[in-house]
């Protein structure tokens, strides 16, 4: 694949050093809004750049006619208009929250942990994530899309920043510590005992293997796509 890099901060360049050892191409690696002239002849865009730059990045990929792999988080607010733009382009996207195989299995595991253990009013609920301390974001995408597996199940409101559940809104407690590259966890406590399901990310090496398969599925492929189509949950 012909690869442009849009955003090359820790995550572009983990997907780089990937992408060179299977043997695909980096045309470009930006750090700005993409245009024809910077993608330079790219098939395909992955888009790991901050909040606030990742929805100009995209829809100017759309607009331009390149797929796009876009892992940033925190800007989903205007997901509904690139839905819209990727129609009008008839293009290709793939949003996730998380693209490592390992935190897309613990997804499922979330759903149906949470289809048990909701008839079981003794235990509470509560998430858990931590992150290095330059995370923009809180809480993370990922603890954003294991929240929303959980509630309607529950029949929550929402969810909150918060180390606990309470005032029918699902408490998700955000942790900052240096180098951490994001460990997630759905805690289950009674009086009695707690259960935990958890996924530990060792390195970003799972999330950048994850980007690489969904922007070799999307080359050929129109329309809006999420990890569950690529691994065929
Ligand atoms: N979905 C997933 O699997 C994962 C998602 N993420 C998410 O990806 C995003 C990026 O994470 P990470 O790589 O760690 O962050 P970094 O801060 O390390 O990298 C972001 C990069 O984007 C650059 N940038 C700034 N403005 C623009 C712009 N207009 N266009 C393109 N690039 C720009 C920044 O440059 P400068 O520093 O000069 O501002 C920086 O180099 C975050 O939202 C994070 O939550 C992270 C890991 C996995
Ligand atoms: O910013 C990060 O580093 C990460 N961000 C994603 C998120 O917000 O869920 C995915 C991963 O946890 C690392």
């Amino acid at each position: 694949m012909k690869i442009a890099l849009v955003g090359y901060g820790k995550m572009g360049k983990a997907i780089e050093e990937i992408a060179l050892n299977q043997n695909h191409e980096i045309v470009a690696r930006l750090e700005k809004k993409p245009t024809q002239e910077n993608l330079n002849g790219a098939e395909v865009a992955i888009e790991f750049s901050t909040p606030s730059t990742a929805y100009e990045n995209v829809t100017a990929c759309l607009e331009i006619g390149i797929p796009v792999v876009c892992g940033t988080t925190a800007w989903l607010d205007k997901l509904p208009q690139v839905k819209d733009i990727c129609i009008k382009y008839n293009g290709g996207f793939i949003y996730s929250s998380n693209y490592s195989l390992g935190v897309n299995l613990f997804f499922e595991i979330n759903k149906r942990a949470a289809e048990i253990m909701h008839k079981y009013q003794e235990y509470t609920v509560h998430i858990e994530e931590i992150h290095h301390t330059e995370k923009k974001d809180a809480p993370s995408g990922t603890a954003i899309t294991l929240a929303e597996e959980i509630i309607p199940i529950y029949g929550f409101d929402g969810w909150k920043l918060s180390y606990k559940t309470n005032n029918n809104l699902l408490g998700i407690e955000a942790k900052r510590v240096h180098d951490v590259p994001g460990t997630h966890t759905v805690i289950y406590n009674s009086p009695i005992d707690d259960i935990e399901f958890k996924h530990v990310a060792h390195s970003r090496k799972g999330f950048a293997i994850g980007a690489l398969i969904a922007a070799e599925w999307l080359i050929g492929k129109k329309g809006i796509f999420t990890m569950k189509d690529v691994l065929g949950f």
